[in-house]
């Protein structure tokens, strides 16, 4: 995790410190540290009550921390109330006013505060074209779509001029091929506008595809927090790899360096070409390994560890291909393996013989740790 300067601090759109919370007698958010650079986009992902929301509403101020500080832009605002902080939040279910019009959902913030009517009437149309909702001002939330709905309340919050910009669950209402659409809206007028933002989601495609960095949560804790390629290609612990994308998990432990290492799995010996963490036959034994299905490569028989092939499952442009090695202690030991459906074993059927490869295995510890 990053270091406690105080010149990150106040480079910093956003920082939480220590902070806990603890609702119902039970731990919620715990001892949580996250800084987040100005006009940086970051998700906090992770698993159904691992406490992703309610670390949202403490930065906005819907809920105090009971330990830690939280600085915006180098300013301490953890007891400043919502309305006075410099925070807008979209709400999941979009939280529109139905009896008003798009303009006046959207100026209605600035109506709170008093703003004259002719700086509000600017304001406003600036968001509405910036969401491209001008041909759509007066109508009444409930005639417009989810996709512009969600768009109105964008607005809503940006038309606020906030310094962080926070975002609970904002797709999850839309269907499959808008939320793509959206979430790609989103990430371009985040980024012309250079605000920093927090998006809380379940959806791990999502995070990885707008965030210039993600916080994996696990039971109030922040197991990961890099950027997106990085979280993919060296998830730092077992959750974190199951969690984020499809991972296959083997009892097992690399032996062998750099040039010719190999995964001892149930007795057997697969080649492995680039593990990702070389070395790790040394010291304590590794528990366990991970290897994603891209990285599980079948051929004929003699270039690998001897399998069978158990499924084969098309998915629209490649073949999954469930696959059982033929190990030494007869464990029976599933492995999942993506194809290119141009490749001759794509041809391939239960029953069949298949020579396994791994490419960039993983190697954790007993905690479940990256070794
Ligand atoms: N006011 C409360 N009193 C007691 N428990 C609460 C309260 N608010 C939330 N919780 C509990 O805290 C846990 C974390 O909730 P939170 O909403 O932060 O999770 P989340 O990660 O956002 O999950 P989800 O994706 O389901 O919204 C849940 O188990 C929830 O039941």
């Amino acid at each position: 995790m990053s270091t406690n300067s105080v010149g990150e601090e106040q480079q910093s759109g956003l920082v939480l410190r220590g902070v806990g919370k603890d609702l119902g007698g039970r731990t919620i958010v715990d001892d949580l540290d996250l800084v987040v650079a100005k006009g940086e986009l970051v998700c906090l992902l992770g698993p159904s009550g691992c406490g992703k929301t309610t670390t949202l509403r403490m930065i906005a101020g819907f809920l105090n921390p009971d330990v830690g500080t939280i600085s915006i832009d180098g300013e301490i605002v953890t007891r400043v109330p919502p309305e006075k902080r410099p925070t807008a939040m979209v709400f999941q279910n979009y939280a529109l006013w139905p009896h008003m019009s798009v303009f006046e959902n959207v100026a209605y913030p600035l109506k709170l505060r008093r703003t004259p009517k002719n700086e509000i009437t600017a304001r406003v149309h600036e968001m509405l074209e910036l969401v491209n909702l001008m041909h759509h001002e007066k109508s009444r939330p409930a005639r417009i779509s989810g996709g512009e709905q969600q768009r109105v309340a964008l607005a809503r919050a940006l038309v606020q001029r906030p310094a962080v910009l926070l975002l609970d669950e904002p797709l999850s209402n839309l269907d499959a091929k808008l939320r793509v659409r959206v979430r790609e809206d989103i990430r371009e007028i985040q980024q012309r506008l250079g605000i920093t933002t927090v998006i809380v989601t379940h959806d791990q495609d999502e995070a990885l595809s707008i965030s210039d960095r993600v916080a994996v949560m696990n039971s109030g804790r922040i197991e990961q927090y890099s950027d997106p390629t990085e979280l993919y290609r060296s998830p730092a612990t077992r959750f974190v790899g199951g969690f984020v994308g499809a991972m296959n998990t083997l009892d097992g432990e690399l032996r062998g360096g750099a040039d010719s290492t190999v995964a001892v799995v149930g007795g057997v010996t697969v080649p492995v070409d680039t593990p990702a963490t070389p070395g790790t036959a040394a010291g304590d034994r590794p528990v366990s390994l991970g290897v994603r299905p891209e990285n599980v490569l079948l051929g004929p028989v003699e270039a690998g560890a001897s399998a069978k092939i158990i499924r084969s499952i098309p998915r629209g442009h490649f073949t999954e291909m469930v696959i059982e090695l033929a190990t030494a202690t007869g464990e029976p030991t599933e492995l999942r393996a993506y194809l290119d459906d141009r490749s001759p074993i794509a041809r391939l059927g239960p029953g069949d013989a298949v020579g396994v490869r791994l490419h960039s295995v993983l190697s954790y510890d007993q905690d479940g740790r990256l070794r």
